[in-house]
C-alpha cells in the first residue's frame, strides 16, 4: 500500500550507524511505531487510520536492537546498489548448487555416506540454502525472477539427465534412490518446481514460502533420515512410516521454519510477533503437514507436492495474523 508523501526521510540506525531510506513511498520499510511516529511528525500529517490498522509493533527484542529495522529491502538496496548485484547473487547461487550436488556425489561415490543419505542430505539442505541467498538480492522487482532461475536451471538439468538427453552419473548418484536416472523426473523435479513457485509467488515478503520450504526440506528430509534409522515402531495407518520419522519431521520442520522466519524478521524483511505467538502457529502448521506426510497417499501425490502445498496454503491463511510485511 502506498501513502501520499513520496519524499524520503533519512533515519540513522542507532545500532548500525548507517543511513536508512525510510520513506512514506515505501511505508513498509518502517517497522516500528517509533519510526512511524517520527516520520509522521516530520511530514506533519497523520496516516490514514485504515493504514494504521496494518501496523503492529515489532517485538520488543527487535525494537531494542535497532531503531528502524536496519536491513529493509530498500535500505540494503541503497547501501550496496549495483546493476550487477542480482546477477552476481544468481551466479553465486548457481555455483553453490553445483558445488552442493557435486560434494554429495563425491561423498556418496567414495563410500563415505550411502546413496540414500546423500539424496536426503541434498533434499534437506538445498532448499534452506537457496532461501538464505534471498536477502542478498536487491529490492528490484526482477530480483525474484533471477533468483528463480537457480532452481529453474536445476529443473532443466534434472529433466535432461533424467530423460537421458544429458549424461551425468554424478547427479544420478547423489539424487536418485537406486541409481535409476528416471527417478530424477519425480521427487527431485517436483522439489525444484516448489522452489521456483515459492520464489516467484512469495519471495521474501511473507513467511509463508519459508514455512513451506522448511517443511519440505527440514521436515520431510529429516523424516527419512531419522525414520530409516530409528523408525522401528510403525504408524498404525501406514506401515512404511514410523513415529520416529514423523516426530523428526515435526521437530525439524518447526525448528527450520522458526529459524528462517526469525532470521528474515531480524533482517527487517517483515516484522513478526514474539516467539510465544509465532511458535504455536508454526508448530500447528508443522503438525498438519506432518500428518499429511504420514498418510499412505505417496502413490497418488508425491510428498514434495503435498507437504509444501498444504504448508503454503495454511501459512498464507494465518500469515496476516502473524506479521506485517516490510517489503
Ligand atoms: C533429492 C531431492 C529431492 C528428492 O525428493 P524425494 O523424492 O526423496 O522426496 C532434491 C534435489 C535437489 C536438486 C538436484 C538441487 C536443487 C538445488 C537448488 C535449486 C538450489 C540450491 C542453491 C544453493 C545456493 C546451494
Ligand atoms: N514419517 C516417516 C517418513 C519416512 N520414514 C522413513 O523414510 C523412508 C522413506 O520415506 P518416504 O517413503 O516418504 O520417501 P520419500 O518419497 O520422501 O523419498 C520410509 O521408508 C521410512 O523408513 C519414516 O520412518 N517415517
Amino acid at each position: 500500500m502506498f501513502l501520499p508523501v513520496p519524499t524520503p526521510v533519512e533515519v540513522v540506525s542507532h545500532r548500525l550507524r548507517v543511513p536508512l531510506a525510510c520513506s512514506f513511498k515505501n511505508p513498509s520499510a518502517l517497522c516500528s511505531h517509533e519510526t512511524l511516529k517520527i516520520s509522521q511528525s516530520r511530514f506533519g500529517h497523520e496516516l490514514p487510520s485504515s493504514h494504521s490498522l496494518h501496523w503492529r509493533p515489532c517485538s520488543s527484542r527487535q525494537q531494542s536492537k535497532s531503531f528502524c529495522r536496519a536491513i529493509s529491502t530498500e535500505s540494503v538496496a541503497s547501501l550496496v546498489e549495483s546493476p550487477y548485484r542480482d546477477l552476481a547473487c544468481c551466479g553465486l547461487s548457481i555455483i553453490g548448487a553445483l558445488v552442493l550436488v557435486k560434494g554429495f556425489d563425491v561423498l556418496a561415490s567414495s563410500g563415505l555416506i550411502d546413496q540414500k543419505l546423500s539424496r536426503k542430505l541434498v533434499h534437506t539442505t538445498s532448499g534452506p540454502l537457496f532461501v538464505l541467498t534471498w536477502p542478498l538480492f536487491s529490492a528490484d522487482p526482477a530480483a525474484r525472477f533471477l533468483a528463480a532461475t537457480v532452481p529453474l536451471l536445476n529443473f532443466l538439468r534434472l529433466l535432461g539427465v533424467g530423460s537421458g538427453v544429458i549424461q551425468d552419473k554424478g547427479l544420478v548418484l547423489s539424487v536418485s534412490r537406486s541409481g535409476d536416472r528416471s527417478e530424477l523426473l519425480k521427487g527431485p523435479l517436483y522439489y525444484c518446481i516448489v522452489l521456483i513457485s515459492v520464489a516467484l509467488l512469495c519471495w521474501r515478503d511473507s513467511p509463508a514460502g519459508l514455512i513451506a520450504i522448511s517443511l519440505m526440506c527440514g521436515g520431510d528430509g529429516l523424516a527419512d533420515i531419522i525414520g530409516r534409522r530409528l523408525g522401528t515402531i510403525k504408524l498404525p495407518y501406514n506401515s512404511s512410516k514410523s513415529w520416529a520419522g514423523s516426530a523428526a519431521m515435526f521437530l525439524g520442520g518447526t525448528i527450520m521454519s522458526y529459524s528462517l522466519v526469525s532470521l528474515f524478521c531480524n533482517l527487517g524483511l517483515f516484522s513478526c510477533y514474539q516467539p510465544n505467538v509465532l511458535l504455536p502457529y508454526i508448530s500447528g502448521i508443522a503438525f498438519i503437514a506432518t500428518v499429511v506426510e504420514s498418510l499412505p497417499i505417496n502413490q497418488v501425490v508425491d510428498d514434495n507436492i503435498s507437504v509444501p502445498f498444504v504448508s503454503l496454503a495454511l501459512s498464507l491463511m494465518v500469515t496476516n495474523s502473524l506479521v506485517l510485511p516490510c517489503s
